[in-house]
């Protein structure tokens, strides 16, 4: 099997098609994640499809057509005994963080068992709990917080970090920012695109904030009702406005990516 530092996608969806009930919510869907390359963001309206297919990438929901590949394997496929590395290798962290964790865990014991857990799977990063808060802009004084006692924004960063802990070769970020406040956001991007390209970790990005897809992402692909409608560098797709879809997206932007008017 390939491994993360391999020039060959880590994670490879094709003609994938996804929904629930037996009904599809996207499909078509083709997107490669190589470790190397630059991040990726997805953007689109709600409800177009975009969190199913993160979901689909990571094996939560099933494809009714196409494939979602990890290193060439079928992702529906994987069994139990490698799901520990699939899930060490391919992160998703999404708005919720660490939602499901005991309000009383430290911070510390939470990077902590990421790490212990990448170990085990033997895709340690070699990076300490300090420098992994680093990679999210918190100051180490966090690492003996009780999670509980954190704001929305730090819970979603200590997810982030314990995310990178992984080293993963794919990670699958679905609006993994929306409680950190605007002005913070910018910079907790910066130090985790520089922490992704040093781990030479391949990053998804779904979001409605355009301001960070287009600071984190040169390409970018644009969801609506279910397949991607548009391509390229945020700037460009926006210009070109092809699709109705494209063109609210246009009109709705921020001035900071309005440079394309
Ligand atoms: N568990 C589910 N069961 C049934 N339908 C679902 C489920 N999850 C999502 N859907 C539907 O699938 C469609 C796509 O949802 P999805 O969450 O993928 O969209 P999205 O683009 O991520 O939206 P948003 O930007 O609002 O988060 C929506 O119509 C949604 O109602």
């Amino acid at each position: 099997m390939s491994t993360s530092s391999s020039p060959t996608p880590v994670l490879r969806a094709d003609g994938l098609a996804a929904g629930y009930g037996g009904a599809d919510v996207v499909h078509g869907i083709d997107l490669e994640l190589t470790p190397g390359d630059a991040p990726v963001g997805i953007v689109g309206p709600s409800g177009a499809g975009k969190s199913t297919i993160v979901r689909a990438l990571v094996g939560q929901v099933r494809p009714s057509a196409g494939r979602v590949t990890w290193s060439g394997r079928t992702v529906s496929r994987i069994g139990l005994r490698d799901k520990k590395v699939f899930r060490a290798q391919v992160r998703r962290v999404a708005q919720e963080g660490i939602a499901g964790v005991d309000p009383r865990t430290s911070v510390d014991r939470v990077i902590g068992k990421a790490l212990s857990d990448a170990r085990k799977a033997g895709r340690a990063s070699g990076r300490s709990v300090e420098e992994l808060l680093t990679d999210v802009a918190l100051e180490p004084r966090f690492a003996p917080r009780q999670v509980g006692t954190l704001s929305g924004g730090e819970k979603q960063r200590v997810a982030l970090a314990a995310a990178l802990a992984t080293r993963p070769g794919a990670l699958l970020l679905d609006e993994p920012l929306t409680a950190v406040d605007p002005a913070m956001r910018g910079e907790v991007v910066r130090r985790l695109g520089a922490a992704a390209t040093e781990a030479g970790t391949a990053v998804l990005l779904v979001s409605h904030d355009l301001e960070l897809v287009e600071r984190l992402c040169p390409t970018v692909h644009v969801l609506a009702e279910g397949t991607f409608v548009a391509s390229g560098s945020l700037s460009a797709v926006l210009a070109e406005a092809s699709h109705p879809s494209v063109r609210e997206l246009a009109e709705a932007a921020p001035r900071a990516v309005q440079r394309f008017r």
